[in-house]
């Protein structure tokens, strides 16, 4: 027996990235507009042709894109922002999405959260959606007419389409608008002989509240008049629907649900509520956004569970979301460990697998179930003394009013790029490379005390990447050479693979920390990266829970931090830029995750004494939601992204009264622009309006590493400046 399979998207960058290449030849002038329209029909017909022939009944159009997704659908109703409207309709994508030299580009955003960014559509009361050239139903006839193959479009659905954007809009005047749009495109599709459709609703797996809902139902009653032949096919994903059974009364012929994240609550669901018999379930049932095998057993059993509550007919298999979110094949991996490779699957081996579960006769071929982690029960102090007490242990800093420090790396030049390369091939020796690298560390040592700066940094140059550093030194961590995923645009990121117990082997820092603090009376303070920070921005084994990972990852860092510690560094600064992206979407799963969190940060940097002073810096998000994890977390600093983000941290300071050390970035690092004195004595202003004088810390929002070595002499020697003349207002005051 055999039931159908689907897809809800494939990665769209191809196996050796070639449609990055196309595109940035594109940009750089090497191909014209006609060449890269060849190419990327090319690409997006071989996807289409590849999982047909790995077996997947149901082959999505749509998907693929030039760009984004989002935009693509923005584009389609005519409601990019007016600034682009009068730019001819070939330009106009890449014209949105990167800025031409008189417009800016429109922003983008993290999808969900995932690290796929998606560019936010711009709404304004004036917006007026209308169908433009319908490339939808081109793809749809293109992959009829060149392959033969039937395919199933694709499309952002319109609720959510509006949830994302931004602007201020009249929401249901709007809605109705786009809905007739919506209408029209689909119905050009069916009258081309389109069947199935589906529409992605992903905001369902927020905390939905009734107005959305009201929204849904509304939407897909009147598409469903708008187009009566189609097939329509609600889809939603990264986690479960709060009130599926709401769907189960809409005009929809599929609905479809992610199985892997929220599966306890759909099972739950599904046996609570009988699942309408005029409906086919489109069960999420592999893991679309990570790179393991799938746990057999599990994976049967929901199947099984499932097909004693929906009818076999109508029970069709997918990944849990588009595939997008993973790298392409594991052919590709030569270079890693066997032992690895083995318990590995990227979005081609993802199709084989789910081809096998819907050929049923599985259990012969179970995949062994992979070892089960236990996280460690060393018993290590998850909390210090008392702040003030700390306080006082940390008078031999001796530091002045409203220290100025940096973030903690400096610039990469080209040329240590080219050492580091040259260093990894092997034509320079370790010895070498380590010798330029304490060149690099001496140089700005010197620069940063003739900057008078008040504690220093060794400037991370030894490091490509704030988590492959740690990575390459942490066992149970594994790197690919080809796993890339789209991040935005044309970017595309490597994450590691966290695929097994982490272990901390030996220093990973010590060696050029102590250096740094050999050349200098100042403290330099001991840079590391923190435990979630590691787990998010890598793939996470599934055979454990996130809490175990996190656990390892801290106890590995705290190892870390003692010796650091131990080799007289007094200063340690454990980076979680990314722990505010990791909270769940939703509401009631948020406070489990901050447990995690915290604790995981509280092992990495608890056993220290008291008079070492433990730092954090945090960025990428905002964070005014965050206050009280960041009290949690009961770093003695904590430098913060702040320049680029507005008014409303600073309400949330004032709400939550921060009692320890914060240093809320005086500029932003992402422009190339110089900072004045003044705009950065006016953050430290903002600052003063609600944080008490002796907590506040000078630095910028982020570390430097992108800028050019003048760029950041400047930026800093402003930045002592306006650190000065706030130390003279406040002496003023005293007087
Ligand atoms: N210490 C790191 C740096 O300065 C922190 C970066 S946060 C993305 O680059
Ligand atoms: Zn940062």
């Amino acid at each position: 027996m055999t039931l159908v399979t689907s897809t809800i998207g494939y990665p769209r960058i191809g196996e050796k990235r070639e449609w990055k290449k196309a595109l940035e030849s594109h940009w750089n002038g090497e191909i014209s507009h006609t060449e890269l329209t060849r190419q990327m029909k090319q690409l997006r017909l071989s996807f289409i042709k590849k999982q047909r022939d790995a077996g997947i009944d149901l082959v999505p159009v749509g998907d693929f894109s030039m760009y984004d997704h989002v935009l693509d659908a923005t584009i389609l109703f005519g409601l990019e922002p007016e600034r682009f409207q009068d730019i001819p309709s070939d330009k106009k994508l890449f014209a949105v999405a990167r800025g031409t030299d008189k417009l800016p580009a429109a922003e983008m955003t993290k999808w969900f959260n995932t690290n796929y960014h998606y560019i936010v559509p711009e709404l304004t009361d004036k917006s007026k959606p209308q169908l433009q050239h319908n490339n939808l139903l081109e793809w749809f006839l293109e992959a009829k007419e060149e392959l033969g193959i039937h395919t199933k479009p694709v499309l952002v659905g319109p609720v959510t389409l509006l949830s994302l954007s931004k602007g201020e809009f009249d929401r249901q005047k709007l809605l109705d608008e786009l809905l007739a749009e919506y209408g029209k495109c689909l119905k050009e599709l069916t009258d081309a002989g389109a069947t199935y459709i589906q529409l992605d609703e992903p905001v369902l797996a927020l905390d939905t509240d009734e107005q959305l809902m009201n929204d849904i139902r509304k939407s897909y009653t009147v598409l469903k008049e708008y187009a009566p032949k189609a097939f329509l096919w609600l889809q939603t994903y990264f986690g479960s629907v709060s009130e599926a059974d709401h769907l189960y009364q809409l005009p929809v012929n599929v609905i479809g649900l992610d199985a892997v994240d929220g599966e306890q609550q759909l099972l739950k669901q599904l046996k609570s509520k009988h699942f309408p018999d005029d409906k086919k379930l489109a069960l999420g049932i592999i893991n679309g956004r990570n790179v393991w095998k799938s746990d057999d057993e599990r994976v049967e059993n929901i199947i099984q569970t499932v097909l004693e509550l929906v009818d076999q007919s109508n029970v069709i298999l997918q990944p849990s979301c588009s595939l997008l979110h993973v790298p392409v094949s594991v052919k590709n991996e030569s270079a890693l460990d066997l032992s690895i490779t083995d318990k590995l699957a990227f979005a081609d081996e993802k199709l084989a697998e789910l081809k096998r579960f819907a050929l049923f006769g599985w259990s012969e071929s179970r995949v062994n179930v992979r070892k089960k982690a236990t996280a460690p029960v060393l018993n290590v102090p998850d909390s210090r003394v008392p702040y003030k007490e700390r306080v006082k242990a940390q008078q031999h800093f001796n530091l002045p009013l409203f220290p100025v420090t940096t973030i903690g790396s400096f610039p990469q030049s080209k040329e240590l790029r080219r050492k580091r390369r040259e260093w990894k091939r092997g034509y320079l020796t370790d010895d070498g490379f380590r010798g330029y690298i304490k060149e690099q560390i001496e140089k700005w040592i010197r620069l940063q005390e003739e900057l008078k700066l008040d504690v220093l940094v060794h400037g991370e140059f030894e490091r490509n990447d704030m988590v492959e550093y740690f990575g390459e030194k942490l066992e149970g961590m594994a790197f690919t050479s080809n796993g890339w995923v789209q991040s935005y645009g044309s970017r595309c990121v490597k994450p590691p693979l966290i695929h097994d117990d982490i272990w901390w082997e030996e220093p990973m820092t010590v060696e050029e920390t102590v250096f740094a603090q050999s050349l200098t009376d100042k403290p330099v303070k001991g840079m590391l990266t923190g435990p979630v920070t590691i787990a998010k921005w890598s793939f996470v084994r599934e055979d454990c829970p996130l809490g175990y990972v996190f656990n390892q990852l801290a106890h590995a860092i705290r190892q870390e931090v003692l010796s650091l510690e131990k080799a007289g560094v007094k200063m340690i600064q454990v980076d979680e830029p990314a722990i505010r992206e990791g909270l769940p979407l939703k509401k009631k799963e948020q406070l489990d995750y901050i447990q995690m969190a915290v604790k995981a940060f509280k092992i990495a940097t608890s056993s220290v004494q008291p008079s070492t002073q433990i730092h954090t810096h945090m960025c990428y998000s905002s964070f005014e939601d965050s206050m009280p994890m960041i009290s949690q977390m009961d770093a003695d600093v904590i430098s913060i992204e702040f320049s680029r983000s507005h008014g409303d941290l600073l309400t949330a300071f004032s709400d939550h009264a921060y009692q320890k050390g914060i240093g809320p970035g005086v500029y932003d690092i992402h422009s190339p622009r110089i900072p004045e004195v003044e705009e950065m004595t006016a953050q430290l202003h903002k600052a003063l309006s609600v944080l008490p004088a002796e907590l506040i810390w000078v630095n910028p929002d982020c570390g430097l590493k992108t800028r050019s070595g003048h760029e950041v002499l400047l930026a800093l020697e402003n930045m002592v400046l306006a650190a000065e003349q706030i130390r003279s207002e406040a002496m003023v005051r005293n007087r």
